[in-house]
């Protein structure tokens, strides 16, 4: 058998046209795992509702953050695959659950090389039906069809795991050092609370009622929200942080459903009204600065603290291609195509 392994991040438009967003926006929103509704409410929504205006206004946040090179998601992604390649001696190739790098293509960039025995590896530390179950669901449907002799293992969350807890603590004390930040807000993208019930394997734990996702529970290996505040505990263990200088918040929410709470716009508000000065924010849940991270945070974040009178605002950027996060990623790759020598 020859291994090969497929990492897949969320993807971005083409370009910071109204155009090409309004594709990738028609592709996105249309997944059935990110807007769950019955498919002709769903068109509706999006097609006569969200179409008709969203494209503009995110094609112009788009425009703000775009680099010369292309979407930083893509361009960071790109770099994190190149980097991994150097250190694993199995092909590694980089999809895109939505826009033209699609997981089809990778598979078989895999395939032309002889792979036959694929690890899929969603980009993503915590667990969500609009992220890592649309990945996972999508590369077993190409397989069916495309790919039949193809073995494919997916990774499952890592959000917990010490060594990944370890690099993203190192990373977050790295950007902290000289600064005399107050607090320090863990904002992670937010879903609809109805998809945390939707993914309750047991039916009954998650009530999403703030004391749920601290009691065990065979829910918790695919609660998003769980599995967020798993983060938030467990490098603030690692840093030593005093409680009260750190929180949890859930940003980009979408629509007039609840979503996870609380939200981080109002979070931000709140802290500035407090008379926080000096603040710092980190965003887990992704680990590619793109449009949530270097607009949505690193802008309107911005913004809306300095309105509300504070002054200093340091974003975290993402682990993008932190030697540390790549090196992991190469040993977490080796471990599950070579485990006789890393020893698992
Ligand atoms: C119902 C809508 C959405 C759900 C649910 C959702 C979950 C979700 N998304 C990410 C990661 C990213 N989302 C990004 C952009 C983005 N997300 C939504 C909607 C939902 N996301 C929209 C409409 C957009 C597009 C931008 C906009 O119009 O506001 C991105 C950035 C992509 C980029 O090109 O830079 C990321 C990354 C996660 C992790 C998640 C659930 C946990
Ligand atoms: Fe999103
Ligand atoms: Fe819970």
């Amino acid at each position: 058998m020859k291994k090969g392994i497929l990492l897949v991040n969320l993807g971005s438009p083409d370009s910071p046209t109204p155009k090409d967003v309004k594709k990738y926006l028609g592709e996105f929103l249309m997944d059935e795992r990110v807007i769950d509704i019955p498919f002709i409410a769903r068109t509706a929504l999006v097609k006569g509702i969200i179409l008709k205006t969203r494209p503009k206004q995110s094609a112009a946040a788009y425009k703000k953050i775009w680099w010369e090179e292309g979407s930083p998601l893509i361009v960071l992604s790109e770099r994190l695959q190149k980097k991994v390649q150097k250190q694993v001696d199995f092909p590694v190739a980089l999809a895109m659950r939505y826009g033209s790098m699609t997981i089809k293509k990778g598979l078989q960039e895999l395939v032309d090389k002889g792979v036959d025995e694929v690890l899929l590896f969603p980009l993503y530390p915590q667990f969500a039906m609009a992220t890592t179950e649309t990945i996972t669901v999508l590369a077993e449907e190409l397989r069916q069809e495309y790919f039949p002799k193809l073995k494919i293992e997916s990774v499952p969350a890592f959000y917990n795991k010490p060594d990944y807890i370890e690099v993203l603590s190192n990373s977050i004390k790295k950007h902290l050092e000289g600064k005399n930040y107050e607090h320090l807000l863990f904002s992670y993208h937010g879903v609809p609370e109805r998809h945390i019930r939707k993914s309750d394997v047991t039916k009954s734990h998650c009530k999403i009622n703030g004391s749920c996702c601290k009691t065990p529970s065979k829910a918790h290996e695919f609660c998003y929200r769980h599995q967020c505040l798993e983060v938030t505990r467990l490098v603030a263990e690692k840093l030593q942080f005093k409680e009260g200088t750190y929180s949890t918040s859930f940003q980009s929410r979408l629509g007039f459903d609840p979503w996870l709470q609380p939200y981080t716009d109002r979070t931000i508000e709140r802290l500035g009204k407090q008379g926080i000065k000096n603040m710092a924010i980190v965003t887990p849940a992704f680990v590619s600065d793109c449009l949530e991270t270097l607009e949505e945070i690193a802008m309107e974040g911005q913004e809306i603290f300095h309105e509300m009178g504070g002054k200093d605002f340091t974003t975290i950027p993402c682990l993008n291609d932190d030697a540390e996060w790549v090196s992991l990623l190469a040993k977490w790759i080796n471990a599950w195509a070579i485990p006789e020598k890393v020893g698992v």
